[in-house]
Order: structure tokens, then C-alpha cells, then sequence
């Protein structure tokens, strides 16, 4: 079968074959079929498909395309030539690792601008002296640049969740999607800025501070999902030296993002229970192409992608051309609710806005 980017053949197993004997050889195949890629899949039992890509389809990617749906984001292409989208509703937590301009910003900026003009809150936590996220601030319902800010908003995060718990207990409801829309609240988003300087101890009175930010991380992880609270956590380095806490936070995130890292160990925690094949594609990400990613999440399969192109001016833009739809935090807290829209009506609500932004 053609595909766009080459073709894809679907084979009958023999008797004792399994699906890793194709995916073992793979490489051999893309040298002796000369293309860039053999990618291996099963869906069905006693079959395999090989996806043969020609040329990489991920040299040149631009064109952030506009976001239409709740907490749903297309950030960038796959290799298959499918949108890259990041869909929290779906898969609520992610991982972004990457080495320094391995893309993980950029990626952080296409989100940002996809989720600017819908009705939800973003939060971020920037370690990093609130450099990479103080511009975007128009569009963020808090900031939180030091250790203590970092422990009271998880610590409002926390309580935020414990209160949407008992509402939707009231209710009835198992989550907040299944609350009216008039007492569903307000989804937040919360971006963190290099996960393991929440964690690194730079003298020893830090170590309870640490330890509360450790336990209010994983509990909104555990639970964030059925109150409307998702994260995004990049970080140039997960290791498990970071603390028992950053193993207990990977298992939670199921979205996993993968750019071109220095350490096998950051690949290996990112995507280290896929297949191997994938551990083997993140290490052979080249410095030359940023934003190029193994990524790991929706269908529970892995794909090699790029994120489109965003620049730092782009997102700052976004963030304040909507900067009137950023609840505060005060409000957020108070409980705020989501404007009470469908899915397809808020596609209707964008449409304007997007004139706008597009103009
Ligand atoms: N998808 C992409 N396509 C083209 N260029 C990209 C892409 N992603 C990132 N870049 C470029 O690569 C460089 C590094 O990107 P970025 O700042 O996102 O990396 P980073 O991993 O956040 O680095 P750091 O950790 O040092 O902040 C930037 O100049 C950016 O413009």
C-alpha cells in the first residue's frame, strides 16, 4: 500500500514468528530496502505491517495549525505524517525530556499558544528564576519562580483538588466532565519548567520543602485526572537520583516525550518500558534537527516526530492577545467554572478569536 511518505506491507506470521523477529531486523530492512525507516506493528494477532518511510518527512515542519478543541492541542507532525497531538482529556500527564536546545521549550510554547485561546487555566512552575515562563505570565493564572511559591501553589493545587473531590462527590459524578457545565470547573494546566530543580537540594534546610513538593506532585498526578488538573513537566534530566519522587511522578505519566538527550538514563526513565527500538531512535535524535522527539502516549504505541516551529515572540504574542480570558488564581480557587460549552460550541467560540490571532 502507498502511504505518503512510502509504503506499508502487511505480512502473514509463520508458525512460531513473533512480531520482535520483524521489529529485531528492522534496520537491516531500511538499508537493503534503501529508505530512511522500517517501522514494525501488530494490531492483529498473527500479522505484522512494516512501514517504510523514504525520505525523513520530519526535516522541515512550520505551520502551528489552530486548536479547536478542549484541552486537545496538535503541536506538531509525526513520521507516519499524522498530526502530533497532545490531548489531555486523553492522556492527562506528560513527561518532556530533553537535553539543553534539544526543543523541549519550543514544544512548551506550542502548547501554550493552542491552549491560550481556550477556557482554561494555566499555571507554570519555573525554577529557573521565572526566565522561561515570566513572559508568557498574561496568559497564566500563577507563577511560582522559588521554592516557597512552588510548595504554597502545589499546596493550593492540592486543595483545589480536595475541593473538586467533594463537589463531584455531592454531585454524583466520578469527575468533573460528568458535572453540569454549570458547576463544572475551570481545567487547569500546569507547565513545569525543569522538573529536577524542584527536587535538587542545594543545602540541607531545603529538604522539607522538597519533600512536600515531592508528595503535592505525585498527588495531583494520582488524582489531578478526574479534577481537571494536567501536567506538562520538562526536564533535561530524569534520573532516579532526583529522588523517589520522580520514579513515583514518571509512573503517573503516561504521555511521554522523548527529544535528543545526554544521558541514556533520561531515555531510558522517559521511555524506558516501551519497545527498545524507541530507546535505540531517541539516541540517534542529531543535535541538527531540534524538536525532533520519540513520543510515546495516545495509542500506546511510539512514534518519531517534530513539533512545528514556534518562536518565543509567537507565544508571547498568543499569551497576551488572550490575555482577558486568564481566570486569577483567586478565582480559580474560589471555583470558577468552565464557561458552559460543548465541545463543538467551543470550536464556534474559537472561530472569531482565531480571525483575530490569524489577522
Ligand atoms: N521543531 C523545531 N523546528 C525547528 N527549530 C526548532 C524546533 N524546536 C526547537 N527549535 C530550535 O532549537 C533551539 C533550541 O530549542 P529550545 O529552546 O526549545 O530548546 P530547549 O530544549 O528548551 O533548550 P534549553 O533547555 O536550553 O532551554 C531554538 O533555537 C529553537 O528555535
Amino acid at each position: 500500500m502507498p502511504t505518503r511518505h512510502g509504503w506499508r506491507v502487511t505480512i502473514r506470521l509463520l508458525e512460531g514468528q513473533i512480531p520482535e523477529d520483524y521489529t529485531k531486523v528492522s534496520e537491516r530492512l531500511a538499508h537493503s530496502w534503501r529508505v530512511h525507516a522500517v517501522r514494525v506493528s501488530s494490531t492483529k494477532r498473527g500479522r505484522v505491517t512494516l512501514a517504510a518511510t523514504i525520505r525523513d518527512p520530519l526535516v522541515r515542519i512550520d505551520q502551528l495549525p489552530i486548536s479547536t478543541e478542549l484541552l486537545k492541542v496538535t503541536v506538531g507532525r509525526l513520521e507516519t505524517g499524522s498530526p502530533w497531538v497532545i490531548d489531555f482529556r486523553t492522556v492527562p500527564h506528560w513527561l518532556n525530556a530533553g537535553a539543553t536546545q534539544s526543543g523541549k521549550s519550543n514544544l512548551a510554547n506550542a502548547l501554550i499558544i493552542g491552549l491560550s485561546p481556550q477556557p482554561v487555566a494555566m499555571v507554570g512552575f519555573d525554577l529557573k528564576g521565572g526566565v522561561e515562563f515570566t513572559p508568557y505570565e498574561p496568559r497564566l493564572s500563577a507563577l511560582a519562580t522559588s521554592r516557597t511559591e512552588c510548595v504554597s501553589l502545589l499546596d493550593d493545587l492540592v486543595s483545589l483538588m480536595v475541593d473538586r473531590m467533594a463537589a463531584c462527590r455531592t454531585a454524583g459524578a466520578r469527575n468533573i466532565w460528568q458535572l453540569s457545565g454549570a458547576q463544572r470547573p475551570v481545567p487547569v494546566v500546569v507547565l513545569v519548567d525543569e522538573l529536577a530543580e524542584l527536587y535538587l537540594m542545594a543545602d540541607k534546610s531545603e529538604k522539607d520543602e522538597i519533600a512536600k513538593t515531592s508528595t503535592a506532585l505525585l498527588r495531583v498526578a494520582q488524582l489531578g485526572r478526574a479534577f481537571g488538573i494536567y501536567l506538562f513537566c520538562c526536564g533535561q534530566r530524569i534520573g532516579s537520583d532526583l529522588g523517589p519522587g520522580v520514579t513515583a511522578l514518571r509512573a503517573q505519566c503516561s504521555g511521554r516525550i522523548c527529544h535528543r538527550v545526554n544521558d541514556p538514563e533520561t531515555a531510558t526513565m522517559t521511555l524506558g518500558d516501551l519497545d527498545p527500538a524507541a530507546l535505540v531512535s531517541a539516541r540517534a535524535i542529531a543535535s541538527e534537527t531540534p524538536g525532533v522527539a520519540i513520543v510515546a502516549g495516545q495509542d500506546g504505541q511510539w512514534y518519531r516526530a517534530r513539533s512545528f516551529y514556534v518562536s518565543e515572540q509567537a507565544a508571547e504574542v498568543a499569551t497576551r492577545t488572550y490575555a482577558g480570558l486568564t481566570p486569577s488564581w483567586a478565582e480559580v480557587m474560589a471555583g470558577a467554572y468552565c464557561a458552559e460549552l460543548s465541545d463543538a460550541d467551543l470550536a464556534e467560540f474559537l472561530a472569531p478569536e482565531t480571525a483575530v490571532l490569524e489577522g
